[in-house]
């Protein structure tokens, strides 16, 4: 049997492909992936989808010259295979290998990089506009979700590309799903689109119409509205993006090759910008993954057999404490409402959904909407709690100073993933919240060490009035996980932080920690004290307000002073402390700070990057050692063998 595949060294291999030997290629393409992505994890479901769609654009168009840009960037694994990078495969998203979405120092065919959503249409755009005034060549093809689609900024360039007519072409690639099921009166615009034979009777007038001109532009126009009028069938009336300027051209099979090679030619004829609304199954040839694309959305390594994890099974996440948390709450108060953008399964809200449908609300890829509805519904009476990942709340800034803030409204945030976040890399680091976020009038602002704590700060943050922030890691849980009671929870002092190990007069380190560094730090001062290095250490619990109190004798009484927070150094918690300090005429002794310098923080496993940047135990040891001059003890203190 031949082995395409193998014998492609770039697109030029590809293009002497035809027919049935592209339709083997995909095949050979869709076992790869499964053999890669079982072993390494990644995005399959949404890489399965897109094999012949990429196919059909890469023997199509001339990339890089061609420029395809890929929304998101979760589905490039096919280009990326296409375009020289197959071996690298068995490194993909791990430390110092293959990033898993598209990224512009690895290959001049990843035009612009990505991660986060609805960024393509804008792009390409730009990208456009550039190719006019810098009178370049070749043509520009973003490719966009029904997910993605949902987001506002997806509208924004729409609506400017209709406007000037830009020649662009949009590629929708709708395969009904976002990562849950997709949210919304587009979504189900485009099934009734999908389902509407008139519009495929349409398209293939428009198609012999097309063949016969050779280029669509306005000196035809006339014509084409003269058919469609006769056809009594008006693209106006009938489909949204001709609304908005753009040619609507579809549904195609987004997994017949030569049908959607028939429409790229289509498309080169018309002049201005063209949506191809294609069609695809999310997990395309994999059973369980076409059975479960959600469950197959992101997965770690798996049997290929059946499906399953090979994952030992560990302990719950943090997500689940607070999906199963909040539910508890909720059957209390009636007010209480959950908010997701797009995440029910990864913040764990599926749990709250489940049990209170009516007052479950997912706004789908729009987290700037999630909060500003979230202000409506506190100003409403109710106790709205939105829960979105660290890096896409960034997307939402203004909404949280203008709308939340500023107002002092009642709501609560629940910032998932805040920290390093692993095999995402760059995009999806949640590493700046702490300060864009602690600038901010009015916010009150904690992080929990452990699952105990998360549940005791979500009833503290649902039950202060004003707007409330709570931000905790991605993954599982450090330590045991005690569902507690809603009559066990209890109320934390706005503000206040805990000395875990008491400051003393002339103490010898102090250790600041917050969130998820205040375990590790634990570990680290037991073994600093055990080898008679007096050590303190204060749990900040809230970075906003910061308990002056605490961290103002510690300052006082320690001749050196550690900060950790798994958050940028800059204008994050070490940042409050030395505000502290300089406000209160304090000269610190000697202070070290633990958290990332002036960097992104590449991709790699969660616990692999965290000892990178000395998060961990042994990195604060080795930190407080130093100060001390005595770095060189860190091997002999440390406890567990050299790993
Ligand atoms: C701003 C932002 N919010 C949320 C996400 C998380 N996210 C990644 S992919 C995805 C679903 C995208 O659905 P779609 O565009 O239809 O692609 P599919 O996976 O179905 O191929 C979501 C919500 C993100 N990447 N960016
Ligand atoms: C593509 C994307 O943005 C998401 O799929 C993301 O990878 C989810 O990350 P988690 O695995 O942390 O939920
Ligand atoms: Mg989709």
């Amino acid at each position: 049997m031949t082995n395409y595949l193998d014998k492609i060294n770039g697109t030029s291999d590809l293009k002497k492909l035809k027919g049935s030997q592209l339709n083997e290629l995909a095949s050979e393409i869709r076992d790869f992936l499964l053999e890669n992505i079982s072993q390494t994890g990644g995005h399959l479901a949404s890489n399965l989808g897109t094999v012949e769609l990429t196919i059909a654009l890469h023997h199509y168009l001339n990339s890089p010259t061609d420029k395809i840009i890929w929304d998101v960037g979760h589905q490039a694994y096919t280009h990326k295979i296409l375009t020289g990078r197959k071996n690298c495969f068995t490194k993909l998203r791990q430390k110092n290998g293959l990033s898993g979405y598209p990224k512009c120092t690895e290959s001049p065919h990843d035009i612009i990089g990505a991660g986060h959503s609805s960024t393509s249409i804008s792009a390409a755009l730009g990208l456009a506009l550039a190719r006019e005034n810098l009178n370049q060549i070749g043509d520009i093809y973003s490719v966009i979700g029904d997910g993605a689609l949902t987001g506002g900024m997806a509208f924004e360039a729409l609506n400017h590309a209709g406007h000037i007519g830009a020649d662009i072409n949009v590629i929708l690639n709708d395969n009904e799903m976002s990562i849950s099921d997709n949210v919304g009166a587009i979504s189900s615009y485009l099934n009734s689109l999908r389902s509407d034979p008139t519009l495929k009777k349409v398209q293939a007038d428009i198609e012999f119409l097309l063949n016969k001109i050779p280029k669509f532009g306005k000196t035809v126009s006339n014509t084409v509205d003269r058919v469609k009028a006769a056809l009594k069938y008006s693209f106006i009336q009938g489909v949204l993006f001709e609304e908005f300027g753009f040619k609507y051209l579809g549904p195609i099979d987004g997994h017949n090759i030569n049908e959607l090679i028939k429409y790229f030619q289509q498309a080169e004829k018309i002049e201005g910008p063209v949506l191809l609304h294609v069609l695809t199954k999310k997990g395309k040839g994999y059973p369980p993954a076409e059975n479960n694309p959600d469950q197959f959305h992101g997965v770690g390594p798996f049997n290929l057999k059946d499906g399953s994890s090979k994952k030992t099974k560990s302990k719950p996440s943090y997500s689940k404490v607070f999906g199963e948390c909040l539910t508890k709450i909720a059957a209390q108060d009636k007010r209480v409402a959950g908010i997701t953008a797009a995440m029910p399964s990864g913040t764990g809200l599926n749990i709250f959904a489940k049990a209170f449908p009516d007052r479950y609300y997912d706004v789908g890829i729009a987290e700037q909407h999630a909060i500003t509805m979230s202000t409506g519904l506190a100003r409403g009476g109710m106790k709205p709690v939105c829960a979105l990942y660290s890096t896409f709340l960034q997307r939402a800034y203004d909404q949280v100073i203008h709308d939340a803030a500023i107002q002092n409204l009642d709501l609560t945030i629940a910032i998932d993933r805040a920290g390093i976040v692993g095999n995402d890399g760059e995009t999806h680091q949640g590493l700046f919240d702490y300060s864009f976020l602690r600038p901010i009038p009015n916010l009150v602002m904690m992080a929990p060490k452990n699952a105990e704590q998360l549940q005791q700060m979500l009833y503290t943050a649902i039950n202060y009035s004003g707007p409330a922030i709570l931000r905790y890691p991605r993954g599982s849980i450090r330590g045991q996980y005690l569902p507690l009671p809603v009559e066990e929870l209890q109320e934390l002092e706005i503000g206040k932080a805990k000395e875990v190990l008491a400051v003393k007069k002339e103490t010898l380190i102090t250790i600041l920690a917050i969130g998820s560094t205040v375990e590790p730090a634990v570990k680290a001062a037991e073994i600093l004290n055990k080898n008679g290095y007096q050590t303190a250490l204060v749990d900040a619990r809230f970075i906003k307000p910061l308990d002056q109190e605490i961290i103002l004798k510690a300052l006082n009484n320690s001749q050196n002073i550690i900060t950790v927070e798994e958050q940028v150094l800059a204008g994050g918690f070490s940042s409050a402390v030395l505000e502290l300090a300089a406000d209160n005429g304090i000269k610190i002794n000697k202070i070290k700070r633990i958290g990332i310098g002036d960097q992104f923080v590449n991709q790699g496993g969660m616990e692999e990057m965290k000892k990178e940047y000395d998060l961990d135990a042994r990195g604060i040891l080795k930190n407080a050692l130093s100060l001390l001059d005595k770095a060189e003890e860190v091997d002999e203190l440390w406890p567990e063998k050299k790993d």
